[in-house]
């Protein structure tokens, strides 16, 4: 498409809000690398996220977190989908800041229970009451999502697609990012 990324545009949201789907269609439609905090600490600890909580805890696996995002901050400008409770971390927020911008995927209760209801592998769901676990969990970190630098909000529908062209109109207002649009 012609445009030049100088910052890494690190997408940040509740479980289902579309992070990973989204910003690996957003990297292919800037040709940049794509990254997903929870995809590097897997290949790493050869481990799924459930088998790292539940071995070493949440505490661990937050450590692991905030060193990858640093190391994935520090390479090339590219996309960064970030686990959906990485931006509570002031850490992990100023590390973001300091070099590339975020965008909260704001998805509503509805449209993000409808996406992780059928899948057993996000272990904060793993309650007798997942839903109420959703709510509960959207109403404490919506005050940390807003923290972001943009917003765009997801609609049922929206495709994937649609969803990674909202992210570049959303950047339109940031030359400092995206060069080029
Ligand atoms: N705009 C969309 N339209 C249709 N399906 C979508 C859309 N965005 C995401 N999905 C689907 O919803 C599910 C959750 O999306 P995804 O895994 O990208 O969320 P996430 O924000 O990365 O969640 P997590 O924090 O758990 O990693 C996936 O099956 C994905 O394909
Ligand atoms: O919302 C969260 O706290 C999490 C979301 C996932 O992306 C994973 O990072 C993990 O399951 C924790
Ligand atoms: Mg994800």
């Amino acid at each position: 498409m012609g445009a030049r990324l100088k910052k890494t545009i690190a997408l940040v949201g509740l479980m289902g809000a579309g992070k990973t789907a989204v910003g690996t269609a957003l990297a292919r439609k800037l040709d940049v690398p794509f990254r997903d905090s929870d995809a590097e600490i897997v290949a790493a600890a050869n481990m799924s996220i459930a088998e790292i909580f539940a071995r070493d805890g949440e505490a661990f696996f937050r450590a692991r977190e905030s060193q990858v995002i640093a190391r994935l901050l520090d390479g090339p400008p590219g996309v960064l989908s970030t686990g959906g409770g990485a931006f509570l971390s002031e850490v992990n927020r100023a590390a973001i800041s300091a070099r590339g911008v975020s965008v909260w995927l704001d998805a509503d209760l509805d449209l993000l229970w409808n996406r992780v209801r059928h899948k057993a592998t996000r272990p904060l769901l793993q309650t007798a009451d997942p839903r109420g676990t959703l709510a509960r969990l959207y109403d404490e970190r919506k005050p940390f999502y807003a923290l972001a630098d943009l917003v765009v909000k997801a609609d049922p529908r929206y495709s994937i697609e649609d969803m990674a062209d909202k992210v570049l109109d959303a950047l339109r207002t940031r030359p400092d990012v995206l060069e080029g649009m």
